[in-house]
């Protein structure tokens, strides 16, 4: 495949997702679930591992956007003969899942090439493919069932499904590719004009809960549809993005599957629902976590499946050459596996957030105190693998120690909240005892007074991004000179072309070759901080730097490669949009989220919490 990341737009029915290229393909498919293998992985393979496309037999030009306020793709290819769009969406799941497309006849003629090829198990698997009559075609093979109805002619070739088609303006065909577990009768056909209104009528209801944000309304609306498209609606679990292996360098060996659920981006996904007024959903992960962390709580992983599965054993795919050459393609992710200290603060943080925005209490929240908390307490001191995951062995990471201190600092908040009747004196007094020490322990072992900033680890000679967390978190005030050293020296040594690197892989063993791109979430971490010290311009211009990377239809890959101008790594990917709506409400409100999650402010919104959902 020569396409670029940015040449891609998702659809998705709240289960699964698709990537559609700007050639009409559509190159990415796992089914029924995010995490299932695919059915299209041309994007990691070439076309014989699975697409779709319908595309102009002529040459064309191309242009696309998504519908208003919805994940409905429109796109429109002009020809010397004439103009057509064709509309891609999945209807929200209901039972079986759908891919509809609908080529429209704008003006004049289009002729169209229609080339289908299903490949299961990772591109892998060639189907029995049976005629049920001349507009339903139906492909088998072990558990999974896929039925094409076609309002067109249609011919087997060489393992393809191939056609050729004419459209005139005014004229709407209507293609629909649905999935079923192959055990059962094929699922009968439905309507896609219908199916059409009802799923734009779904996003509409969706995107029009969200606030007016003066000037960036459109991109914070794009950003938490793409949010709701990464949820898997049945359990309320986030999946990080939908992909697996797009590399974070061309031809790099750093490509990781991100079709699962971490604490982290998720948490954050959460805190950023929230700062839009989404607290449906925000209740939805809740209870997706205490059910994914039951049992025993101490026994909480980093990561988990979308139904809060455990087992997410990594391998590599020896059959998918990967995306522009950049293997392994792998499966799994053995960093679910790690220790990483900061989710119990990021979780901590949630949950206080969402007391504050008067979600009301869950039943399980004292419970999950009781129990990671003084897990905690025994484990903090211990090295971890960090916010990066770092696979070079775990080190005392700052941030995570930082983020550990968060934890028990909105632990013993809640607690203080709680304490009317005097019942949590000592748990207050006990963990703010533990957030003293922690504090106490990284200002001493993770400052380094010769450079004059904070540092990646204890011992450390370099800084590391994530270190931007210690004034956003509240760990130290923003105009402390210790922090005013570690921006000053991030921005020495990370800020490059504009964009800022997570850490220098130079510099730091992470425990994989190759080097990688800027990663945005960090770029847009300090426009936070630039909020904070009120240096709003300079926020305002990396922002729109990190803006003007969104590709045609608003999406955001995890990092950019500003050299060559493109974009690297998993897409459309949670934390890259989340940061996004965090550092939009941070340059339109008052006091926006970082402010407020830093020194515990009331936010002033356009929506009062008051008004919120609950
Ligand atoms: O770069 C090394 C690591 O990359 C992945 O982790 C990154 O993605 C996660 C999901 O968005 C995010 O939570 C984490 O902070 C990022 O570093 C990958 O999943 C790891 O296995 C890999 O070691």
């Amino acid at each position: 495949m020569t396409s670029r990341i940015e040449d891609y737009a998702l659809i998705g029915d709240c289960e699964t997702a698709a990537l559609v290229c700007r050639d009409g393909s559509i190159d990415w498919l796992c089914l029924p679930r995010f995490d299932s293998s695919a059915v299209f992985a041309a994007l990691l393979g070439d076309e014989e591992n699975g697409r779709w496309r319908i595309n102009p037999s002529e040459e064309y030009e191309v242009s696309r956007r998504y519908r208003p306020g919805t994940l409905v793709l429109e796109t429109e290819y002009r020809t010397k003969t004439g103009r057509a769009t064709i509309i891609d969406f999945m209807p929200p799941r209901d039972g079986v899942s759908d891919i509809m497309r609908i080529v429209v006849g704008e003006e004049g003629t289009v002729e169209f090439d229609f080339d289908l090829v299903m490949r299961f198990d990772y591109g892998r698997s060639v189907p029995w493919v049976d005629r049920i009559d001349d507009h339903t075609l139906t492909a088998v093979a072990g558990p999974n069932l896929l039925v094409l109805h076609t309002p067109v002619d249609l011919h087997g070739e060489d393992m393809h499904t191939k056609g050729c088609f004419t459209v005139s303006a005014g004229e709407r065909l209507g293609f629909s590719l649905t999935h079923n577990a192959s055990h059962l009768p094929p699922p009968a056909p439905r309507d896609a004009e219908a199916c059409l209104k009802d799923t734009e009528a779904f996003w509409i209801e969706f995107s029009s809960r969200c606030p007016e944000i003066d000037g960036f309304t459109e991109d914070v609306r794009r950003s938490i549809i793409t949010l709701k498209a990464l949820t898997f609606r049945p359990t309320g679990g986030i999946v990080a993005a939908p992909t697996t292996s797009l590399p974070e360098e061309i031809g790099g060996k750093r490509n990781w599957d991100y079709r699962y659920c971490w604490l982290r981006d998720a948490t954050l996904t959460l805190m950023a629902f929230m700062d839009l007024g989404y607290y449906e959903e925000a209740e939805a992960w809740r209870e997706w976590l205490m059910r994914s962390v039951a049992g025993n709580p101490a026994q909480m992983q980093i990561m988990y499946g979308v139904a809060g599965e455990r087992e997410l054993v990594e391998w590599e795919i020896p059959w998918l050459k990967g995306f522009r050459e950049s293997a392994p393609v792998r499966v799994g992710n053995a960093a679910a596996g790690q220790h990483q200290l900061d989710i119990f603060g990021e979780v901590a943080d949630m949950l206080m957030q969402a007391r504050k925005g008067g979600l009301a209490a869950h039943p399980r929240t004292g419970a999950l105190g009781r129990t990671v908390i003084p897990y905690l307490e025994q484990i903090w001191r211990q090295p971890d693998s960090g916010i990066w995951e770092v696979r070079g062995g775990p080190r005392h990471f700052v941030h995570s120690k930082v983020m550990a201190w968060v934890a028990f600092d909105r632990a013993a908040r809640m607690a203080e909240d709680m304490n009317d009747d005097g019942n949590y004196t000592e748990l207050v007094e006990r963990w703010r005892a533990e957030a003293d020490a922690v504090h106490a322990e990284v200002c001493e072992q993770g400052f380094d007074a010769g450079l004059g900033s904070f540092v990646q680890s204890y011992g450390a000679k370099v800084v590391d991004a994530s270190l931007l967390f210690i004034p956003l978190t509240g760990f130290l005030p923003i105009d402390d000179e210790r922090v005013e050293g570690t921006i000053a020296l991030i921005e020495k040594k990370l800020l490059k072309d504009g964009f800022v690197l997570r850490y220098d892989t130079d510099e730091t063993d992470d425990g994989v070759e190759g080097s990688e791109g800027a990663f945005l979430a960090c770029s847009l971490w300090l426009a936070d901080i630039y909020i904070m010290q009120e240096r709003f311009d300079e926020a305002r211009t990396l922002f729109e730097r990190v803006r003007a990377v969104q590709n045609d239809v608003g999406l955001l890959a995890e990092e950019y490669d500003p050299k060559e101008g493109v974009m690297l790594g998993n897409f459309p990917q949670a934390f890259s949009h989340l940061a996004l709506i965090v550092t939009a409400l941070n340059l339109s409100r008052a006091v926006g989220p970082a402010q407020k999650r830093a020194d515990g402010k009331e936010e002033e919104s356009e929506t009062p919490l008051s008004e919120m959902p609950r």
